[in-house]
């Protein structure tokens, strides 16, 4: 890419793509493409196909969609499938009609199988079957990938996939009804931290930073109270206790959003499908997309008492077994993009203190 190329980012306001975004303007790139959702419906596929008739950008970066942790994917299981299958196909098939010289989707680990040998490997793709909580959005995240495939293959794009692990960092989403496990217990602790301090001002300012549906900054103690249960925040003869969700054994593997970006820019400017092709030297071409993650992970127990040291909760975690474990283990295998020159700096705990600094430190 040159830095005076046109440049979409697609999703630019989300974890991924404000990233992606940071990343491409401190290096120089001044010609990014900012639309915002009121402007460009990614799901309109007019809206979609003007869009990029009109702007006709050399790189598209595609970071937007429907995303969400265990329960909202295991929930609006309709809404997963549909919004992500359609933002993409629009995507995608425009950029092909407009002539883009490379596009990068964003798939996720939750693409290999449920039961997948550890550490994941690209090839393991479609060997088994999938993980039932987020089957829908990771069928539409392997459709994509195949579009990607499907179109360099017949049409000669240059369209790259990339399975990112489970992500973290500025931006996230903190609203509790439908974060990742990461951004769900930094904010947990903290207000069941304001909980141990008495401090309702303190949970009526953190609610006010970071509204969610249902729970009022403006309700009484003993509201707030009650409606922190719902998020499985208890305070009991003094004692204030977070639930979290499943047993805490399944395990987890997470890369700062910073990491990440570099990852994908690395992988605009040095990777192409002929590459990837050629490396795989296969007879049908398949798995052609690229695993990124850190390479190594925890379980979900060892995370909460990580979050518990960087947030000073001094309460006690215990553990919702109604709640759904998902997946056991996915931990990438991050060779492939190791040998081609990436590899993650970023360490967990170190990333954590960071976003939970910025937490606390809203700009
Ligand atoms: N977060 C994670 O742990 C992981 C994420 N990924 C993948 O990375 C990519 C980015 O995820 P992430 O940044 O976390 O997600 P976010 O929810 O933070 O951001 C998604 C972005 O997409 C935009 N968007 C969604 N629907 C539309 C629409 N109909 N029209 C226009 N814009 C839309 C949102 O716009 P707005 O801001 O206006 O709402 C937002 O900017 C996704 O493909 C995801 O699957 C992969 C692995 C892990
Ligand atoms: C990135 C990836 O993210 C999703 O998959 P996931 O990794 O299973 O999602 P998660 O981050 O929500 O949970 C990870 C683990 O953590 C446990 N857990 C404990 N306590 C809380 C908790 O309070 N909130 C959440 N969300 N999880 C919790 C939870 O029970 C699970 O065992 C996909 O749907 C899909 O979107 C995808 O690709």
């Amino acid at each position: 890419m040159l830095k005076s190329d046109k440049i979409y980012i697609a999703g630019h306001r989300g974890l991924v793509g404000s990233a992606i975004t940071r990343h491409l303007q401190n290096a120089g790139y001044h010609n990014l493409i900012l639309p915002e959702r009121e402007d460009l419906d990614l799901i309109n596929q007019r809206e979609v196909d003007d869009f990029f008739a009109k702007e006709k950008p050399d790189y598209v970066f595609l970071a937007a969609a429907k995303v969400g942790g265990i329960m909202a994917n295991n929930t609006y299981r309709a809404d997963f499938i549909y919004e992500n299958l359609q933002i993409q196909n629009n995507i995608i098939h425009a950029a092909w009609k407009s002539e883009v010289k490379k596009l990068l989707f964003l798939g996720s680990s939750c693409i290999y199988p449920r039961d997948c040998p550890q550490p994941m490997k690209e090839e393991y793709l479609l060997t088994a079957p999938l993980e039932y909580t987020n089957e829908p959005y990771a069928i539409a995240k392997i459709a994509g990938m195949k579009m990607c495939e499907s179109y360099n293959l017949q049409y000669g794009t240059d369209f790259i996939s990339v399975m990112p692990t489970n992500l973290y960092g500025p931006n996230d989403n903190y609203n509790l009804h439908g974060s990742h496990v990461l951004p769900a217990l930094i904010r947990k602790m903290h207000l069941a931290q304001c909980l141990v301090e008495n401090n309702f001002d303190g949970i009526r300012e953190d609610l006010k930073t970071r509204p969610m549906n249902g729970i009022n900054p403006d309700f009484s103690n003993e509201m707030l109270l009650k409606s922190l249960e719902e998020f499985g925040i208890f305070l009991e003869s003094n004692k204030v206790e977070v639930k979290l969700w499943g047993s805490g054994k399944p395990r987890r593997e997470f890369l700062h959003s910073d990491d990440l970006a570099e990852a994908v820019i690395f992988v605009m400017n040095n990777i192409s499908f002929t590459d990837v092709v050629k490396e795989r030297g296969e007879k049908e071409v398949r798995n052609t997309h690229l695993n990124i993650g850190f390479g190594e992970d925890l379980s979900i127990s060892e995370l909460a008492d990580i979050v518990k040291e960087v947030t000073g909760f001094s309460g006690a975690i215990s553990w919702d077994a109604t709640k759904p474990d998902g997946t056991f283990r996915k931990l990438m295998d991050v060779s492939r993009l190791n040998q081609l020159g990436w590899k993650a700096r970023i360490n967990l705990t170190d990333g954590i203190r960071e976003v939970y600094k910025a937490y606390c430190n809203p700009s």
